[in-house]
């Protein structure tokens, strides 16, 4: 099976689990990426099944629209009941690395103000240690060169991510060799650093349930 395969595996597995849970009233925040386009194709087809989505990017907004589901500010909204989204690397405790689609700052505020967040994956990104993918941080432009010195003193080796600007108008910085062994003082250290808006850690406010497709079926972990 591909990874694509893969991806739309555990998209098809989080809307099973979805799916009997929701009322016409409920939203649904909705990640970015191309593992969570495979849940909004899928997604369509149950769109009267709930009222809308709350999008963690432009991006995921206009997919959303095209397949005829409202999508609502996060502020004129009851809480989602589920954030569903993918992740670039994911840990036994269920922590991730996200943000190689650049939109890690929205994510992190669905994550953290959903109830209950739906992490899916292909198997490529389980690791034992979270690392090996360039951890994203996002900085205000004029914080880039401070922001940078400041990560070195962390240990990290920054790339500018050239020709990128996020959603809010940011830039990111993709930070590589990080020792993120203690992932929650890392993502704390990490945001303490003045012009970071904010990494792709996501320890403090992990997953709470992951997909994971592999070639044997998919796999159910929760915390
Ligand atoms: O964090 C993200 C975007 O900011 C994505 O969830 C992450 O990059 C995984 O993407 P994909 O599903 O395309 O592999």
């Amino acid at each position: 099976m591909s990874q694509d395969s893969h991806k739309q595996e555990a998209a098809r597995a989080a809307l099973k689990h979805v799916l009997p849970e929701l009322t016409p009233r409920s939203i649904l925040g909705i990640g970015t990426g191309s593992t969570v386009n495979f849940f909004i194709d899928a997604l369509a087809a149950e769109k009267d099944q709930f009222d809308g989505a709350v999008a963690s990017s432009e991006a995921t907004a206009e997919r959303l629209r095209q397949h005829g589901i409202p999508v609502y500010d996060l502020n004129a909204v009851e809480p989602p009941r589920f954030y569903i989204d993918g992740a670039d690397e994911a840990n036994h405790r269920l922590e991730l690395i996200k943000g190689g689609g650049g939109a890690l700052t929205r994510e992190k505020i669905l994550a953290a103000a959903s109830e209950t967040f739906l992490c899916i994956i292909d198997e490529t990104k389980q690791v034992d240690m979270l690392g090996d993918f360039p951890l994203p941080v996002e900085v205000i432009p004029m914080a880039r060169s401070y922001v940078g010195r400041e990560l070195v003193r962390l240990g990290g080796d920054p790339e500018y991510r050239a020709g990128f600007t996020t959603d809010n108008g940011n830039i990111i910085l993709d930070v590589h060799h990080l020792d993120l062994s203690r992932p929650i003082k890392a993502e704390e250290a990490i945001n303490q650093i003045t012009g970071v808006v904010t990494n792709g850690l996501f320890a403090k406010r992990p997953a709470d349930r992951l997909f994971v497709a592999t070639s044997s079926g998919v796999t159910e972990k929760g915390r």
